[in-house]
């Protein structure tokens, strides 16, 4: 199956035929409407005047949704405000920071087609020219308003000669510009739509990045000229521009579940992506429903993405574990599909390792039942039972990354550390590698599990290995539910073999905070139990947010795919000033001979070339300079064994 990512309208406009963009520059080209952020400039350190702040922002929303003229407003507006050339300056400097996102990131269109974006504005030269020169567009490219000041230095009104100070300015100047060729309106408000209606512009977007005029929208519907967009991307697409995007960001979906850090949100959205959330997990039904026509989706631990949800999935690129753990994603089958999966492995270790010492030590002076008991009012002072974590043996079943991360922490505290793993490790400080589980569990006065999630790890702690710890040990689990057989360890504990336990995970967890939590172990003595926070910390879960949205974005505006888990780990740059074809196909014989002759046939200049493979999948990457046909794209995907295929520019 291949990913398609087409573009029908720009396809039928002539790319020799570039229409001029004119922007609306209040909260269009910028996020903001200039005047009221003037005002709040002006007005905010003056509890006096606090009330003309939104006095300002009244009469701006009025004129935008078209309630009163736009003319009126202005003039109230500049009455109110009465700014000196010195307050415009400073305007000028927060403006420049609040360029809207999807003009900022495409300042190269911006830049690469001099002359062909204009700005239209009720709004004042004075302010606007400085923040969009950046932007290449020059003073005679701007049609707006100019203040008109008093001897005093301070503006007192608008120049009454300009058009743009008049109802239904817009059209006019617009008609009166030196523009050849089709005329292309983008804008928030009524009067950007009052351009296209009066038919100044060939084409109007209702450019909602910033805010929603609900009757500017609706005026769009049904006008085959007219659309509304969420992003400038949008428009570079449909007008045929070369943006930095071969398909308009904010047509790709990206679906958060489990209520992931806002940080991974913001920066999705930040990079024009179409984001929608949901709090808790869904169930298998749900999530095939929701997972139509997404392209990324983000999970944590209780959302499980079967070979079904795969099978729905006709979009998905890629599956982003905002978390460590994976084993709750069919990852084969992602593999078979070309989907890429990405988690972060190291955000929340640091998390998980402290609880481990904090419950060691909790556990080891008999803390928590002593807590317990205070509770309803026992008073029992007692060093009875209580105990040092210094020099105890603490056992670490799983030395990766929090297994090992434990051990220095643990030895800080002045425990021996020995340890147990399938695999060769890396022994930090003075722990000790045991070959055999059995001696380990023999010598532990503390036992951790911090194994993986493989399905194998099913019950490795189960009747037999309790058995074969000292008496009066205590036992310790956030890895995984299923490694451990807890019917097994509630006898542990009820018998005292176990003294005292802490548990993280379980087999059954519940989806979501409103579902109830049903367990064997529940209202055993000295057993901390906790609702899988390992990694629960502010400070894990924003860096989870912050890797694995990092991850998701580097694959989907690049290509990269390095901390992929089934992927074959490819490093990119960005891709600037060529074009990058992104080809996933099962790993079989004669891909990347089909894939050079279809270069070679349509005289593709290459400027860079990738191949890596894993087992089952090869990742060709393909960078080529700007001349390429629409056929050359359509006999690579159809290359035999082609799984995705993606172009970027
Ligand atoms: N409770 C939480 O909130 C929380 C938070 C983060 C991670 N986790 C879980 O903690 C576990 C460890 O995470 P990590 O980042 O250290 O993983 P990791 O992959 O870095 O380390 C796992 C280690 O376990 C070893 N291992 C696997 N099976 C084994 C076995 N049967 N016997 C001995 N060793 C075995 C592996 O060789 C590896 O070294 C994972 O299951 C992860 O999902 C839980
Ligand atoms: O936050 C979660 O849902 C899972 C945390 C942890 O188990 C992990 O795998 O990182």
């Amino acid at each position: 199956m291949t990913t398609t990512l087409e573009n029908p309208v720009a396809d039928k406009i002539q790319a020799a035929v570039l229409p001029t963009i004119v922007l609306d520059f209040d909260s269009t080209f910028t996020q903001v409407e200039a005047l009221d952020i003037l005002a709040e400039q002006l007005f905010s350190s003056d509890p006096a005047r606090l009330t003309d702040i939104t006095a300002i922002k009244d009469l701006t929303d009025l004129a935008m949704s078209g309630e009163i003229s736009f003319a009126e407003a202005l003039q109230r507006r500049v009455q109110i405000l009465k700014p000196t050339k010195a307050d415009l300056e400073g305007l000028v400097e927060t403006l420049k920071g609040l360029v809207s996102a999807s003009v900022a990131r495409n300042k190269e269109a911006f830049l690469r087609h001099p002359g062909k974006f204009r700005i239209i504005s009720g709004g004042f030269h004075d302010f606007i020219a400085p923040v969009v020169a950046e932007y290449g567009i020059r003073p005679e490219h701007i049609l707006a308003n100019r203040l008109v000041f008093g001897d005093d230095g301070i503006a007192v009104s608008v120049d009454q000669g300009n058009p743009l100070s008049k109802d239904g300015g817009k059209v006019v100047a617009l008609q009166g510009w030196d523009i050849t060729g089709p005329v292309v309106m983008v804008g928030d408000g009524w009067t950007d739509f009052e351009v296209y209606k009066g038919g100044a512009a060939d084409r109007f977007y209702a450019f909602v990045e910033n805010v929603k005029r609900e009757k500017v929208v609706q005026a769009t519907h049904g006008i085959e000229a007219a659309q509304v967009v969420v992003s400038f991307d949008e428009v570079l697409h449909n007008e045929g521009f070369e943006g930095r995007y071969s398909f308009p960001r904010s047509r790709l979906k990206v679906l958060l579940l489990e209520n992931v850090h806002p940080t991974a949100i913001q920066a999705f959205r930040e990079e024009g992506y179409d984001v929608t959330t949901v709090k808790g997990a869904l169930d298998e039904d749900d999530l095939i429903d929701a997972i139509q026509g997404v392209h990324i989706l983000g999970i944590r631990s209780k959302t499980t993405v079967t070979q079904k949800v795969l099978d729905a999935a006709d979009k998905l690129l890629a599956v982003g574990a905002f978390c460590i753990g994976t084993n709750q994603i069919d990852l084969k089958g992602c593999s078979k599909k070309g989907i890429a999966v990405f988690n972060a492995p190291y955000s929340n270790t640091r998390s998980v390792v402290e609880m481990v010492m904090g419950l060691t030590v909790i556990l080891t002076r008999n803390i928590y039942d002593k807590s317990i008991q205070m509770h309803t009012g026992k008073w029992d002072k007692s060093a009875t039972g209580a105990h040092e974590v210094r020099n105890k043996t603490i056992g670490i079943i799983g030395y990766g990354a929090i297994g090992s991360q434990l051990s220095i922490l643990a030895e800080a505290f002045g425990m021996r550390v020995i340890y147990y793993d399938v695999a060769e490790k890396l022994t930090l400080g003075n722990a000790r590698r045991y070959r055999s589980l059995d001696a380990l569990l023999a010598e532990v006065d503390v036992l951790s599990i911090h194994v993986d999630g493989r399905a194998e790890n099913k019950n490795l702690m189960g009747a037999a290995q309790f058995a074969k710890m000292k008496d009066g040990a205590l036992f310790i689990n956030l890895s995984r539910g299923h490694v451990v057989d807890i019917d097994a360890l509630a006898q542990a504990l009820k018998s005292g073999k176990i003294y005292g336990a802490a548990v993280d995970v379980f087999p059954e967890e519940p989806r979501t905070n409103d579902d109830p939590f049903v367990s064997p172990l529940t209202g055993i003595k000295n057993l901390i139990l906790t609702p899988h926070i390992g990694g629960s910390t502010e400070e894990a879960q924003e860096a989870i947010g912050e890797f694995a949205s990092e991850r998701l974005l580097n694959f989907l505006n690049r290509g990269d795919t390095t901390f992929s888990v089934n992927m074959p780990n490819v490093q990119l740059s960005e891709v600037e000033g060529r074009h990058r074809f992104l080809h996933i196909h099962q790993n079989v014989p004669g891909v990347m001979a089909a894939i050079n002759n279809i270069i070679a046939k349509y005289n593709l200049n290459i400027l860079a070339q990738h191949l890596k493979t894993n087992e089952s999948l090869g990742y060709v990457i393909v960078d080529v300079d700007r001349g390429y046909s629409k056929e050359a794209l359509e006999e690579l995907k159809a290359v035999t064994g082609t799984l995705k295929f993606r172009s970027l520019t």
